[in-house]
């Protein structure tokens, strides 16, 4: 049986704008309440199993202030090979970042989560990207442009970002924060209505 997103109460844990954007432009209802939790990966943990963690973590968190409700969280890492990077920590940082990526091909992560009354619905999502070989002038200008500093890896492929992309293998919006078919998908598998089911 399918009950109403917007009777249901659909919870997004998450601060990014992004995030809030992409399930937005679902047409769902939903409420935004932020976890802070500690991000710090743990040794030896594969991309994978980091980013499943901490949107477990983040939908828990947000699910144990609102019971009867789902919550729904996500996290984004890219994995350059065994080397995870996040978001860095000044401008510097992202120069090192996008000196690693340039030229190369790269995965970027997504983990999901749906916490719910009772059950818990999880995803990965991979997305190959490749970046162009970047001049030094390129990397320089684009870290001072401030847009990496809130981005996993160090780039948004939505922003300015875009010129830095040769190839994207796998979903757009597991890129930008949120994979939007996959989290239909878990969507769908708490028995909550999907857009086209809504009335
Ligand atoms: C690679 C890439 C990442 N990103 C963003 C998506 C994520 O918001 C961010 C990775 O940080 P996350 O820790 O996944 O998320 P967040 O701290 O922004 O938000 P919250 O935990 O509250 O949900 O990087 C882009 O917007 N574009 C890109 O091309």
């Amino acid at each position: 049986m399918h009950t109403p997103v917007g009777q249901t109460q659909l919870v997004l844990a998450s601060a990014s704008p992004r995030r809030r954007e992409l399930l937005g432009q679902l047409g769902l209802a939903f409420e935004v309440s932020a976890a802070d939790i500690d991000e710090t990966p743990r040794a030896g943990e594969t991309a994978g199993a980091y980013v499943l963690r901490l949107a477990q973590e983040k939908a828990r968190t947000v699910a144990t202030r609102r019971p009867g409700t789902w919550v729904l969280a996500a996290d984004t890492t890219v994995a350059l090979e065994d080397t995870l990077l996040g978001k860095p920590h000044d401008a510097a940082e992202a120069r090192r970042m996008l000196g690693l990526l340039s030229g190369r091909t790269h995965e970027v992560h997504t983990g999901v989560a749906l916490a719910g009354p009772g059950a818990e619905h999880a995803t990965v999502v991979r997305t190959r990207v490749t970046f162009r070989s970047l001049s030094p002038e390129e990397i320089t200008w684009y870290a001072a442009t401030g847009e990496p500093l809130d981005k996993a890896g160090s780039y948004a492929i939505q922003g300015k970002g875009g010129f830095l992309v040769a190839s994207v293998e796998g979903s757009p919006t597991n890129v930008i924060g949120l994979p939007l078919g996959e989290t239909l998908e878990l969507l769908g598998r708490a028995g909550l209505a999907l857009p086209w089911s809504a009335r």
